[in-house]
């Protein structure tokens, strides 16, 4: 089994080379493979980064989650390997069933860009794992990301980040997009498969952060501690 992290780039995913320098600063080996590339058996782990996969045609992630390339990733998945999706990965990952919900578009029916705290409900993914912090701070960008289950107490067991206000309140007035019960990332069961609408990468450099926020970092060496 290879060793290294694949990030997969669909026609479309925009937010690969950011992935990519985000992980080389969290130390975590990785490179970037076209969908139709992709070897499942040269990676312990795959991360399906944000964009506009497939133009967002039908629904986000929809056209991609139909694609081979799903087929090898849910079967990566089911041996234990580490999936992340981010935005329109996490879309992808809902629509190709690796992540149990939906997501709907946004309730005012608008693309929301803006920084968003973020309270950490799970402990247990590859992600979070040893986080040594609760609340976090990355921003959001996208016009579907209203997380959405029809079994709420199943929400609740996999919901692993909530919107919430910079002390941890979680309320109705910090939800950016109507998400249920303000879920903002949700993993499986075992915490191998993840998927969030925050972008970590886009809060892992201090540069490019406003207040040099790097807590994106933070979630990436969970990836490489795991
Ligand atoms: N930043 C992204 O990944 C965009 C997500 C998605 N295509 C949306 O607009 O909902």
């Amino acid at each position: 089994m290879g060793t290294k992290t694949a990030i997969i780039k669909f026609p479309g995913t925009t937010c690969e080379v950011d992935v990519y320098k985000a992980l080389l600063e969290a130390s975590v080996d990785a490179e970037i493979v076209k969908f139709k590339d992709f070897d499942p058996d040269k990676y312990k782990a795959v991360v399906l980064p944000g964009g506009f996969s497939f133009g967002d045609y039908l629904r986000a992630g929809s056209i991609a989650a139909s694609t081979e390339t799903m087929k090898k990733v849910k079967q990566m998945a089911d041996e234990g390997k580490v999936v992340i999706g981010i935005c329109n990965g996490f879309q992808i990952l809902v629509e190709s069933g690796l992540l149990e919900g939906a997501l709907l578009p946004n309730l005012n029916l608008r693309f929301i860009s803006k920084w968003v705290y973020l309270k950490v409900g799970r402990k247990d993914t590859v992600l979070t794992k040893g986080l040594e912090k609760d609340i976090i701070k990355m921003p959001i960008a996208h016009a579907e990301g209203r997380y959405y289950h029809t079994d709420p107490e199943r929400a609740k067991r996999l919901a692993v980040l909530y919107y919430t206000s910079q002390d941890g309140t979680v309320d109705e007035k910090y939800n950016p997009n109507g998400s249920l019960f303000n879920i903002a990332s949700v993993a499986n069961e075992e915490g191998n498969v993840i998927g969030m609408m925050p972008h970590p990468e886009r809060a892992s450099f201090k540069l490019t952060s406003p207040d040099g926020a790097t807590d994106g970092l933070l979630l990436f060496r969970g990836l490489r501690k795991w």
